[in-house]
């Protein structure tokens, strides 16, 4: 049965010989001094002991948003577990207050949402009077996100502070002022949910020189380090678009997206940190494949084709080769040398053997995929609960959240590997956010190809409920499941996972949500990807 359809997809837009062009002059022992210097004046701020609990808040709020803050991890757990135990009991600011509970709730500390309950009236409801002061307001916005299910003063918090920030927006609409910019952009996405790099670039754009607690040795830093870090994108940019040329594989497919450097922009947003290279390198690449794989079984594959290719996987074999047309048969070597290639490399490092444990995940993306492509074929439109239950798999969450385990882990624990295998939450929760952040920005497109219902077609079709009802119902999931992700992940209930582990795989849901942002970011990239891929990776901020 022929299926070959056109797939439409706009082409690259960037090609190796742009990026082996690109150079940075942010590189040498001169700027690495400058840098120790500065960090060295910012770490004795962080131990100065006289300094108020909450202008340390402030600096180390500071620090985060200005992307900094991975260089002072061991100053800022000190403080905020010293916060902790002072328990800020004599401050009744609301911008304080909430800064308090975010900071502390982000860290893993269980601040109960009863802080808020001194500014509730009579009646249990947040007093008026508050909305004032819109920097308290706008604070406590932000910390409405840290919280978790079943929170009504939390509920309540956040539809308290949405109501008069917007309020407070509509009224100064043409003014220039830093609050308003602050308010704008955190209604449009509260800071938690945001991708961090890019909210650096725009704090130190933007905001930082404007506000009260300003010092330009942040500032400095803040620039210069965006700059260093920069320039090692950019090697490690060039190192990937090489190994893209050679492989040289959607460009004899043909019909699949070709998105090297935006696969590297998700690889950012899911583990930013220099440290994390070996995540990047192999989240890019495997992003990269997964697309080819994804594009092959929803346009370009026959569903016998298909069906031989995951029992293929599935076996790890490549004696069935022959069977497969040829496009099909590159496709299952590029899988199985590059997947074969990171193992070799783990059991070099770590003298383990995790190929089964790729493979698996490999077996449960590809099974998913064939099951999208037998619905396509028997025309079956799922409802919204089968939908999802396999949807969160076939966006492929699961099999990057894992390799990025792999990667970042040393040494990798067998009992953290045997947990991964179940899918727990620490794995469904950003995988599913990363799957209705797509559906809420492709579908337009995919309607027009005719693929496969996502989730606001299956919605639609099981309640009769129009697309905009769809669509709010799937952002309001989107709002539950970052609830839920903050109690296992942040409140540390139920995972064993390291803290850092636990924000890579956060982060998952945080680019996602970035890149479906505007509308579908990664199949149409000309637009705010384009801009955020060049601020991000080839234009550095003016010192
Ligand atoms: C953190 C990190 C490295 C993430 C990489 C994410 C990534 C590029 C995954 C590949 C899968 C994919 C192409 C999803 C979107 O396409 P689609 O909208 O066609 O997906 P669908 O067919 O499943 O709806």
């Amino acid at each position: 049965m022929a299926a070959r359809r056109p797939g439409n997809y706009k082409p690259r837009i960037w090609d190796d010989d742009f990026v082996q062009s690109q150079t940075s002059s942010y590189v040498g022992e001169e700027y690495t001094k400058q840098a120790a210097k500065l960090k060295e004046s910012v770490r004795m701020m962080l131990n100065e002991k006289d300094m108020r609990l909450l202008d340390q808040l402030e600096l180390i709020d500071n620090l985060q948003r200005l992307g900094i803050h991975y260089h002072f991890e061991v100053e800022i757990k000190r403080i905020i577990e010293i916060t902790y135990l002072n328990n800020f009991d004599n401050c009744e600011e609301l911008y304080a207050i909430s800064l308090h509970f975010r900071l502390l709730r982000q860290e893993g500390y269980q601040v109960p949402q009863e802080v808020f309950n001194i500014f509730m009236d009579g009646e249990g409801k947040f007093k008026r009077i508050l909305c004032m002061d819109i920097k308290g307001v706008l604070s406590l916005y932000e910390a409405s996100y840290l919280s978790i299910e079943d929170e009504s003063i939390m509920d309540m918090a956040q539809e308290f502070s949405i109501h008069h920030l917007k309020k407070y927006l509509n009224q100064n609409m043409d003014d220039e002022n830093i609050l308003v910019k602050q308010v704008s952009r955190a209604l449009e996405m509260p800071l938690h949910w945001r991708m961090q790099r890019l909210e650096a670039i725009w704090f130190i754009d933007n905001v930082y020189e404007e506000t009260e607690c300003f010092d330009p040795i942040l500032l400095e830093l803040a620039k210069l380090d965006f700059n260093m870090v920069q320039a090692l994108y950019l090697d490690e940019l060039k190192h990937l678009s090489r190994w893209h040329k050679n492989l040289n594989l959607a460009e004899v497919m043909g019909f699949t997206r070709d998105r090297l450097v935006e696969c590297f922009l998700w690889s950012v947003g899911f583990a930013f940190e220099p440290k994390y290279w070996c995540c990047r390198k192999w989240s890019t690449k495997l992003a990269e494949l997964i697309t080819t794989i994804d594009d092959m079984y929803e346009i370009h594959g026959t569903l016998e084709e298909l069906a031989l290719f995951t029992d293929m996987v599935d076996r790890w074999d490549i004696n069935a080769m022959e069977q497969l047309p040829s496009s099909i048969k590159m496709c299952f070597l590029a899988l199985f040398n590059l997947i074969n290639e990171l193992a070799y490399d783990i059991l070099k490092e770590q003298n383990i053997n995790i190929l089964p444990y790729l493979r698996k995940s490999w077996i449960e993306l590809c099974k998913t995929y064939l099951v999208d492509t037998k619905w396509y074929y028997d025309q079956h439109t799922p409802n919204f609960h089968e939908f999802l239950d396999h949807a969160w798999v076939s966006i492929s969450g699961p099999l990057l959240i894992k390799h990025a385990y792999i990667c970042t882990m040393d040494p990798i624990k067998k009992d953290d590997l045997e947990l991964l295998e179940k899918n727990p939450p620490l794995v469904q929760w950003p995988s599913l956010i990363g799957r209705l952040a797509d559906d809420l920005a492709t579908s337009p497109d995919e309607i027009e190809r005719g693929d496969a219902p996502k989730s606001i077609q299956c919605y639609m079709m099981e309640t009769g409920n129009s697309e905009e009802n769809a669509r709010n119902y799937v952002k309001e999931l989107i709002g539950q499941t970052w609830k839920k992700m903050n109690k296992e992940v942040l409140m540390n209930r139920t995972t064993t996972f390291s803290k850092d582990f636990a924000r890579i795989a956060m982060n998952f849901a945080r680019i996602s949500q970035c890149m479906y942002q505007y509308g579908d970011g990664y199949g149409r990239p000309d637009g705010e990807t384009k801009r955020r891929i060049l601020s991000l990776f080839f234009e550095p901020i003016p010192l």
